[in-house]
């Protein structure tokens, strides 16, 4: 028999009213979600099935959904800009980060992928934050603890240009300015073939970083990548992608750590 979860007090909740208008709460009775479409009240929740739709104030349908991963991006405070998900993925793919790994990343940012990260290494994992910025970390933590994930990351204010203080991580994910600057510490932190994955929004920083690997030497199977997503409107007779699109984000520097003999 299939059993489906009701909505209890200290449920994550994706509340999703249209593409713009997407909230996550953690369903705390007597709170209240105020959108522009109206008001629910968070008991109101209680006792609903995730895929339910309640109605706001104004009798605006609104579905409950749990929240995935590529909803990460469209509802943290962004205090920073983001890795999108189209990038999160392909990084976090190559990256070959699962249940159990050990995982480093500077600089936390806004926390959209730190987020991802703490949910794919589940509860035998760990992820090593690493931010210069005491705001972020506190943004990331607040994210962290709506999503249930804090346990799975410890926030450190750090340069990771200087040495981690960490060893023997899987991988290491930087979206910072200079990750070139970076790779030293990165290189002493990461076990021997683990991955590194730097996200650059521009072709200069990529060539310094894959021309700093070559010199560092201690990187290998060094590739640059970059993604697009189009997303199709969909109508009969007229199906086709959509007029608008995201046309650049930034580039993926993909390496693992070999031996320097
Ligand atoms: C673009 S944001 C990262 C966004 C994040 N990946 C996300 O998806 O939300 C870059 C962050 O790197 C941090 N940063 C810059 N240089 C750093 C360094 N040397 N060490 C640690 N963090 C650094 C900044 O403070 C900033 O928060």
């Amino acid at each position: 028999m299939i059993t489906m979860d009701a909505i209890k007090p200290g449920d994550t909740v994706l509340v999703y009213i249209d593409d713009s208008r997407k909230f996550v709460v953690k369903v705390t009775p007597g709170k209240i979600l105020g959108t522009d479409k109206g008001f629910i009240k968070h008991e109101e929740l209680v006792g609903r099935l995730y895929g339910e739709a309640v109605a706001t104030s104004q009798g605006v349908k609104a579905l409950l959904l749990r929240p995935l991963r590529h909803d990460y991006s469209s509802t943290v405070r962004r205090i920073t800009q983001i890795i999108y998900p189209k990038d999160a993925s392909l990084m976090i793919y190559y990256s070959g980060v699962k249940p159990g790994s050990i995982v480093g990343e500077a600089g936390v940012g806004s926390g959209v992928l730190t987020l991802s990260l703490a949910e794919i290494v589940g509860e035998s994992g760990l992820v090593y934050g690493f931010d210069v910025n005491e705001k972020a970390l506190e943004n990331a933590k607040e994210h962290l603890e709506i999503h249930g994930l804090s346990s799975r990351v410890r926030l450190v204010k750090h340069d990771v240009r200087e040495p981690l203080g960490v060893a023997g991580l899987d991988a290491f994910f930087l979206d910072m300015p200079d990750p070139w600057n970076a790779l030293e510490s990165v290189y002493q932190a990461v076990k021997p073939a683990g991955t590194v994955l730097a996200y650059v929004p521009t072709v200069n920083q990529v060539e310094k970083t894959v021309l700093a690997m070559e010199r560092h030497g201690g990187f290998g199977d060094v590739h640059a990548y970059e993604t697009l997503l189009r997303e199709y409107s969909v109508e009969e007779g007229a199906t086709r992608p959509h007029t608008l699109m995201v046309g650049h984000t930034g580039f993926i520097v993909f390496a693992r750590k070999i031996m320097v003999s």
